[in-house]
């Protein structure tokens, strides 16, 4: 008889087929890798809803989900083990079966400016009256127009490539893309600007990344929890937990902020309506252990301010166009 010296175990990994998405899911590969070696981890890519439909403006499509179904799929079938996700494309309400089983340490969550070679000594605060800014979010499209009412806004989509290609082609003065995004491609140099919270707040888990498994799956847990960053972790639960109370997931004009010091965490929240005329903002502070609590308490805070008729509204006029 002949020992066959397999690895012992191989733990597959899902992930879309963006260029984006492969950069963070080979870098999940070889932490993993690094730590565990005589695991073998395989990367399984996907096609998404998401990567599928790009002519229509995200908001419209309204789906939970868009980026994230394919892989969960994935995931309940045994065909894979793990989905690693940009976390702020992961739905807050995960599907009976998966949990978010790791967060990875966060990139810069901020939103940067890029503008077109034509303005590359200005600033977004000095562009002329009636620059075209792109934008494809609503948070940020309600955040800029509450501060910069003087601009206009056009709907952008596509891969950060198509997005930049855009730009260089005279269809936008600028454009607003997250900072981690670009800096994992490699494209930091394009960052002209980066958003101050004073203006606009980032949404809910950006610049972090998520491991999501099946629920309770123990030995797989083991394996992922190995890359969480406790810090990043607390932060974002009470960002989900925040997102999560106010209205479910998806496509809202809904910003956040953290702070984690001394076991002490800051969440500041904001709604803005979609003209960004109103705008509600708050702060909440307490042990970053009890981050969860911290989040229902912000959205409760928010609601007793208005929140809820802003949303109502929101989902009102989505549906109508
Ligand atoms: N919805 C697209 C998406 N999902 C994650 C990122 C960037 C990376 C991140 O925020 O973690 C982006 C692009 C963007 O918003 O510019």
């Amino acid at each position: 008889m002949t020992t066959v010296s397999a690895p012992s175990r191989t733990v597959r990994i899902g992930s879309r087929k963006s260029q984006l998405a492969l950069v963070q899911t080979y870098w999940v590969q070889a932490e993993l890798q690094k730590h565990f070696p005589d695991i073998e981890f395989e990367v399984h890519t996907m096609s998404t809803q998401g990567d599928k439909i790009l002519d229509v403006a995200l908001a419209k499509i309204g789906d939970k989900g868009l980026f994230t179904k394919e892989l969960e799929v994935g995931m309940l079938n045994h065909e894979t083990d793990i989905a690693v996700h940009s976390l702020k494309d992961l739905p807050t309400n995960l599907p009976e079966g998966l949990m978010l089983g790791c967060v990875t340490e966060r990139e810069n969550p901020a939103d940067a400016v890029v503008l077109h070679e034509k303005h590359k000594d200005k600033q977004l605060e000095t562009l002329p009256e009636g620059a075209v800014i792109g934008t494809s979010s609503l948070r940020r499209l309600a955040q800029l127009r509450h501060h910069f009412p003087h601009f206009e806004f056009k709907d952008i989509r596509g891969n950060l490539n198509t997005r930049l290609q855009k730009l260089d082609e005279g269809g936008y003065d600028a454009i607003i893309l997250a900072v981690a995004g670009l800096t994992r491609l490699g494209m930091g140099d394009r960052i002209h600007q980066t958003i101050s919270p004073d203006v606009s707040l980032h949404a809910v888990g950006q610049g972090a990344l998520g491991i999501e498994c099946r629920d309770g799956d123990e030995k797989i847990l083991e394996v992922i929890k190995v890359l969480e960053h406790t810090p990043t972790a607390q932060r974002c639960h009470a960002e989900r937990a925040f997102l999560r109370e106010l209205e479910g997931g998806c496509q809202v004009p809904i910003g956040v902020n953290t702070q984690v010091e001394n076991n002490q965490l800051t969440l500041i929240g904001m709604v803005a309506s979609l003209d960004g005329k109103r705008l509600i903002r708050d702060t909440v502070s307490g042990e970053a252990s009890n981050a969860e609590q911290l989040g229902i308490d912000l959205a409760h805070r928010l609601r007793e301010q208005g929140a809820k008729e802003i949303l109502d509204q929101i989902f009102a006029e989505i549906q109508r166009q």
